[in-house]
């Protein structure tokens, strides 16, 4: 053997020792500290084996029943604690927010901790953007969205009287037009921003791309990588829509042509802006108006369920509304006087939680907890689910029930009722300093379109023409994204009346006109305005 190759075996021979040694004292060390209970984990994968993509809450659910309120577990080399009590999410996601606050990367992503606001990191782009981001949605919020949720319920509302089975379409076409008409004031654009917000809670969730879960497979060469040339396809696109959105709004400006929109509005302001230009701008508005639509869709979806396999609750609410509005549609002036209303929304997303695992947040220092030891990096699963089933705060946990908002006795029941019950500062809505910037809209959507629909339609099962019986729906069949919905379903949508047929149509056609006339008088003297400035002197 030659004295190299001899001297290069033996200083690797010490190494090895060495590090031996090291690990041995190490693992000596964390004997010594309490572990948190969980399954027993395999090599190298953990539990990767029986953790199913598909309805992936269920298992977690098993596990908390097993292993107790917070409990951790391993996929591949990450770390994960689930937290199934609202106590202990407080204690390390409210009261500890300083090191839990992070968010793990969305493997499937190209710049997950940059791109998008509610995957970012605890970095200062998510620090400036949530900043922009709340002041936006609090304006708009006082604004009463500008009336433009007023016209998309009621647009709505006339078009489940012309096409009803397509009512889970129009239903995400309501909040996509929503969002766009608040973000760039082009309602048109809901065709592209429902599938692009699709499309992206795909990317982003486990039940996704294999390679969210797999994630070594992320670095195959692309040549044989699916999953990263469909990824780079999906960013490209929505990339280039955003910009020539935001393009397109600057233009506008110019012109004279600009109302107002969440775009102009950050245009108006932009050279005081913190943001870095206007990639960043452009992303964090088409970010705005995206979460809006797979975020509350789920939720329509329930209530509507809620009501057709809860008939009593419906005619009280219906009977509710008609005692309060006397015949005409509920608006966000209402809130006040409909209590049963709010408990019947709040009900639908204790019930059926959208977020059913909650969205995890990350550890930024190693950590200690009731003597137990959680690692930097361990990604800390506020499991919502499990929250809204626990039998002491929401008795008979599995019903719906709105009457535990409503009646004391009950333990969720608050006063005054011409508050209580909110669906704002529900576990649902997330923890500490990443909770929701939507509380409100989402809040006001679900209340106007909710009280809407009460006000319009009978809601029913629907009937099989063949057999003459009611067609049923399996109510525990969902996606399994990160957030859900119901798969699709059929139901009957029939106006309460004659009358309401026809209140509806002239609501619509009243709402709409008036949208009309108020964007030719801003165009007209838009143009006025703008060839005024045109003159030479
Ligand atoms: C039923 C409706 C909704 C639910 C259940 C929901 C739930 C959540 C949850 C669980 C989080 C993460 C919280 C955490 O990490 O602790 C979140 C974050 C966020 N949500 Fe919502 N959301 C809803 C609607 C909306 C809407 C309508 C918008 C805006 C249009 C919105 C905007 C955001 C934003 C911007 C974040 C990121 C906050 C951050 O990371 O700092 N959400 N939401």
């Amino acid at each position: 053997m030659q004295p190299l190759t001899l001297a290069v075996a033996a200083i690797a021979l010490v190494g090895f020792a060495l590090i031996s040694l090291l690990n041995h004292r190490r693992s000596k060390a964390t004997q010594a500290v309490k572990e948190l209970p969980g399954p027993a984990l395999l090599p190298v994968i953990g539990r990767i084996h029986d953790l199913p993509i598909d309805y992936m809450w269920l298992k977690f659910k098993e596990w908390a029943d097993i292993y107790g309120p917070i409990y951790k577990t391993e996929m591949l080399g990450t770390k994960f604690v689930i937290v199934s009590d609202e106590k202990i999410a407080e204690e390390l996601l409210v009261k500890r927010a300083k090191i839990y606050s992070d968010r793990p990367a969305a493997q499937s992503l190209f710049q997950p901790k940059v791109d998008y606001l509610p995957l970012m990191g605890k970095n200062h782009y998510w620090a400036r953007q949530r900043r922009v981001t709340h002041d936006y949605m609090t304006g708009a919020h006082n604004a009463h969205y500008y009336g433009i949720m007023d016209l998309e319920v009621r647009r709505w509302m006339f078009r489940l009287l012309e096409k009803p089975q397509e009512f889970q379409w129009s239903l995400e076409d309501m909040a996509g037009k929503v969002m766009s008409t608040l973000t760039w004031d082009a309602p048109d654009q809901s065709e592209k921003l429902v599938p692009s917000a699709w499309g992206l809670l795909t990317q982003m969730s486990p039940a996704g791309p294999l390679t969210n879960v797999m994630t070594p497979l992320w670095h195959l060469p692309l040549f044989m990588n699916p999953w990263k040339k469909a990824e780079i396809k999906r960013y490209a696109t929505q990339n280039a829509w955003w910009m020539e959105r935001f393009v397109t709004v600057r233009a506008q400006m110019t012109q004279g042509q600009a109302r107002h929109s969440w775009t102009s509005q950050y245009l108006e302001s932009q050279k005081t802006s913190k943001l870095s230009g206007d990639k960043e701008a452009s992303f964090m508005l088409g970010m705005m108006a995206l979460v809006g639509v797979f975020t509350v869709a789920g939720p329509l979806n329930y209530f509507l369920l809620a009501m057709v396999y809860h008939p009593q609750w419906q005619r009280k609410l219906q009977q509710e509304i008609d005692e309060v509005c006397k015949g005409r549609i509920p608006t966000l002036d209402d809130m006040p006087n409909l209590p049963l209303l709010r408990a019947c929304i709040k009900e639908t997303m204790r019930w059926k939680p959208n977020v059913p695992t909650g969205v995890a947040h990350e550890l930024e220092e190693d950590d200690f907890y009731r003597g137990c030891f959680i690692a930097k990096g361990t990604r800390i699963l506020p499991f919502d689910l499990a929250f809204l089933r626990n039998p002491t705060k929401y008795p008979d946990p599995e019903s719906y029930r709105p009457e535990r908002w409503l009646e004391s006795g009950w333990p969720t029941y608050q006063e005054p009722l011409s508050v209580y019950p909110t669906i704002k500062g529900m576990s649902s809505f997330g923890w500490g300093q990443r909770t929701c910037l939507g509380q409100n809209l989402t809040n006001d959507e679900l209340f106007v379109a909710c009280g809407a629909l009460a006000w319009a339609y009978d809601l029913k099962k629907k009937v099989d023409p063949v057999t003459g019986l009611d067609i049923e729906v399996d109510l525990n069949k969902s996606g399994s994204l990160l957030i859900i919905k119901p798969d699709p379903f059929v139901m009957e949508f029939t106006p309460r009346s004659e009358k309401r047929r026809q209140d509806i149509i002239d609501e619509y056609r009243e709402y709409q006109a008036k949208d009309d006339d108020e964007r030719e008088t801003f165009a007209k003297a838009g143009a006025a305005r703008h060839a005024e400035t045109a003159l030479p002197n």
